[in-house]
């Protein structure tokens, strides 16, 4: 069988990344910033370009610098950018500003008012750009918003129709949402088509709207449904992955020298799935998506710092029990 065009189509927004120049101080002190793409799908279709897989995007972008700077880094990532939609209208790009007090005390101050990957509608999902790629990745936060959330679904939909794997990384943001039951509502909806949910153990209690869930009582209710493999991330604690099939399997974290917290999830997920694409099996893909968090975490940016194959397996090797 002819092997498609790209191996993943990542969706949603793709923004700008603020990141404190300075560290150890709060953002009122903070005077210089450096600028990357950020977002994270953009940062999953990134690190997974980076990492050899044939990467498309869509998403809508401002028709302003900003617009023209994400759309040149992605383009110069490796990854086609023929579905990113210029906004008409005067939205403006999602803002990120990070402050780095110390490496446990990391925050995110957004700028998310009339952004345009908000504002991606369902007529700008295109059937036959999907039909092109294996995998779909959506993030939760697409889902916050109309026109955007109908978009997604139309999406995954057009996903499912075509056969494409269907991967549903939750992303939660709080303050994109109105309110906890309107997220728990839409994210149950799109866990339960995807074949691969990935999150944090507190991001699967926003989608089931509960405290202190369970792993067990989550795989349980998703199970009923398409997933086939779960994977619930505990930070440094490290993650899990569960098969519809019963199997568990278990990644720790790697040591690392951390510089700031945020990242993360983004390069843990590029990673996990290039292994999983790239047929190394779910063990080996738990450790890919450890280590390439792990130098991340160590490094200023959560996109430009997206690590290659041979800085995985290194860290891999050095740490190996
Ligand atoms: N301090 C750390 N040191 C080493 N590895 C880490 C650290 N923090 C996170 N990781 C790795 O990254 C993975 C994902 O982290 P986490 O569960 O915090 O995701 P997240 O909340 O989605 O991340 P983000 O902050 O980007 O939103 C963890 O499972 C772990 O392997
Ligand atoms: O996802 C965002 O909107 C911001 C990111 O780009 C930022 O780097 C981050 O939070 C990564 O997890």
């Amino acid at each position: 069988m002819k092997k498609k065009n790209f191996d993943m189509i990542s969706l949603g927004r793709a923004c700008i990344d603020l990141n404190a120049v300075e560290y150890n101080r709060g953002m009122e002190e903070t005077m210089t910033f450096s600028k990357y793409v950020g977002g994270s799908p953009a940062n999953i279709a990134i690190g997974s370009a980076k990492l050899g897989l044939n990467v498309g995007f869509i998403g809508k972008i401002p028709d302003d610098q900003h617009g023209r700077f994400i759309e040149n880094y992605m383009k110069k990532s490796g990854i086609d950018t023929s579905n990113m939609i210029l906004d008409t209208e005067g939205h403006k790009a999602g803002l990120a500003f990070t402050e780095i007090k110390s490496p446990e005390e990391c925050s995110i101050l957004m700028y998310r008012e009339q952004v345009a990957d908000l504002y991606l509608t369902p007529n700008e999902i295109n059937e036959e750009y999907l039909k092109s790629a294996e995998m779909l990745v959506v993030s939760g936060t697409a889902l916050a918003q109309s026109p955007s959330r109908e978009a997604v679904l139309k999406a995954v939909s057009l996903a499912k129709k075509n056969q494409l794997k269907v991967v549903f990384e939750l992303d939660y943001r709080p303050y994109t949402w109105k309110n906890p039951a309107e997220t728990a509502v839409y994210y149950s909806l799109v866990a339960e088509q995807a074949d691969i949910v990935i999150g944090t153990r507190d991001e699967y209690d926003s989608m089931e709207n509960i405290v202190n869930g369970t792993n067990e009582a989550t795989i349980a209710y998703l199970f009923q449904h398409s997933p086939e493999l779960i994977v619930i991330k505990h930070g440094v604690e490290g993650s899990y992955a569960y098969t519809k099939a019963g199997g568990i399997y278990q990644g720790k974290a790697y040591k690392t020298q951390v510089l700031k917290t945020f990242g993360a999830g983004d390069s843990y997920a590029a990673a996990f799935l290039f292994a999983l694409n790239s047929g190394k099996g779910i063990e080996k893909a738990l450790k890919y998506g450890s280590a390439s968090a792990a130098i991340v975490v160590s490094k200023h940016s959560s996109s430009e710092a997206m690590p290659t194959v041979a800085e995985i397996e290194q860290l891999i090797q050095e740490q190996e029990d």
